[in-house]
């Protein structure tokens, strides 16, 4: 299994180009599902989870090729990817693949709207916390699905299609949001759905299927109206910039210190996090080419973050936060308000060195000069970038086990930190 060498110690400098969005690139990829046309994504990020994805569809039938480079010969540009999903040959999707990515259970509501049943295992729970379909399934049900769980399966029919509804989420929910408007987009007559997730990645999936012809109004606030159509046709689609790498490599460049442009960041997507930072002593300015990050000389300031859904604080980078704040001038209090789990990386911090307690769902971080590396282990994916993080400001060699958590979500890591100066090497084993 691969590990992570870091030397602590290095200050960042230079360029780190942001790759596309995880978190985009997975729904607009099942999207394609909605259409016999093709389906091209640009900028789509080279991942684990992308892969991964690609297997699945596969298994239903889907044909994707990645039809070269954006940007020319750019090694480093993201995938165009081209998907023609004009065969369905299976509306089951397995136990083994969908138990490895959670994002693959929302298949479910565009096998459903298109060929009328679907057959999904259940995704199971994950390190973060219980992950429950609850809500997705309710707004199936609204829709005029029917819905049994079979074995471990939930099989949805809806024979004579989709049916519009009014759909009221108790709770924001990105992942029942993605499955309502995409089932909504096929149904016969309007769906509105309220407390919608506001994500950025919510709005670059409407915005995908509008270019198909799907009628929708809203994408961004809490009510999001839908006029379905019968059928959706082919579009070309850029994936978004990837606001948790964004974020992630901001917070490394503030914990270490330098002087860091996030090339093709988009500020406007992170605007909570950027206020954060700001509150740490990071500088940060946006320009032309993304977001450039500085901190030179002065000390860390702690901060008071709770998560919240978009446009709080991500708990996709809580995490990151709680690294930083370890280096922080006092006390720090970070509430995570999504996950009840989501603190694995705690007694991982605690092996360099952190000063962390958790109490209830807040962790009070104790800031302290000093970080000493250690081995350590990535236990999900956010909290092992967080493990680099805190490797990169802590003294001597810090070794990041399980590496594959990492791969999932982060293009070229060690690649587009250590240009920047950091000494970060991958022990492939
Ligand atoms: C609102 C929010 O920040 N969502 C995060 C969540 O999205 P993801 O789509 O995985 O999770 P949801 O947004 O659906 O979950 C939000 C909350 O609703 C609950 N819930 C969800 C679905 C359901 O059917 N029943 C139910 O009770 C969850 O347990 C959770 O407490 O994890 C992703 C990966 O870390 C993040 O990128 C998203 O930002
Ligand atoms: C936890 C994440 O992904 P997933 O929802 O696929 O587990 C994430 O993106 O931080």
């Amino acid at each position: 299994m691969d590990k992570i060498r870091i030397v602590g110690g290095q200050s960042l400098n230079g360029t780190i180009p942001i790759s596309g969005a995880k978190n985009a690139a997975l729904p607009l990829m099942i999207a394609s599902l909605l259409t016999e046309e093709k389906l091209v994504l640009e900028n789509v990020p080279r991942l684990a989870d992308v892969a991964l994805l690609q297997r699945i569809l596969g298994n239903h039938g889907v044909d994707i090729t990645v039809a070269g480079k954006r940007n020319g010969d750019d090694p480093h540009a993201g995938q165009t990817m081209e998907i023609d999903a004009r065969v369905i040959v299976d509306t089951t999707a397995p136990y083994d693949l969908v138990s490895r990515m959670r994002a693959s259970f929302w298949v479910v509501g565009p096998l459903l709207a298109r060929m009328g049943e679907a057959r999904v295992s259940l995704p199971g729970g994950c390190a973060i916390g219980t992950r429950p379909v609850d809500f997705h399934l309710d707004a199936l049900r609204a829709l005029g699905a029917d819905i049994d769980i079979d074995a471990g399966y939930v099989v949805a029919r809806a024979p004579n299609g989709l049916i519009g509804a009014r759909i009221d989420f108790p709770k924001v929910s990105v992942g029942a949001t993605h499955t309502a408007l995409m089932a909504a987009a096929l149904a016969k007559g309007e769906s509105v759905i309220e407390n919608a997730a506001r994500e950025p990645e919510i709005v670059d999936l409407a915005d995908c299927l509008i270019k198909m012809g799907a009628r929708i109004e809203g994408a961004g606030t809490s009510t999001i109206r839908i006029e379905g159509v019968p059928r959706l046709r082919g579009a070309r689609h850029s994936v978004l910039p990837d606001r948790i790498e964004t974020g992630t490599y901001a917070m490394a460049v503030a914990m270490t210190g330098g002087d860091v442009t996030l090339a093709g960041a988009r500020a406007d997507l992170l605007e909570s996090t950027i206020e954060v930072l700001r509150a740490a002593g990071a500088q940060i300015d946006v320009n032309n080419e993304g977001i450039r990050v500085r901190r030179n000389g002065a000390g860390l300031f702690p901060v008071d973050v709770s998560t919240a859904p978009h446009p709080g604080f991500p708990t996709d980078l809580q995490a990151q936060l709680m690294a930083l704040m370890t280096r922080a001038q006092g006390r720090s209090r970070i509430t995570e308000t999504i996950f009840e789990n989501r603190f694995m990386h705690v007694q991982e911090l605690a092996r360099l060195g952190a000063k962390i307690h958790l109490d209830g769902d807040t962790a009070i971080v104790e800031g302290s000069d000093r970080l000493k590396g250690a081995p350590v282990m990535a236990t999900d994916l956010r909290a092992s970038v967080s493990l680099v993080i805190a490797g990169l400001a802590a003294e001597g060699e810090t070794m990041v086990q399980r590496v594959y958590h990492l791969d999932r979500g982060f293009e070229r890591l060690e690649e587009k930190l250590s240009r920047c100066g950091a000494q970060i090497e991958r022990i492939s084993g």
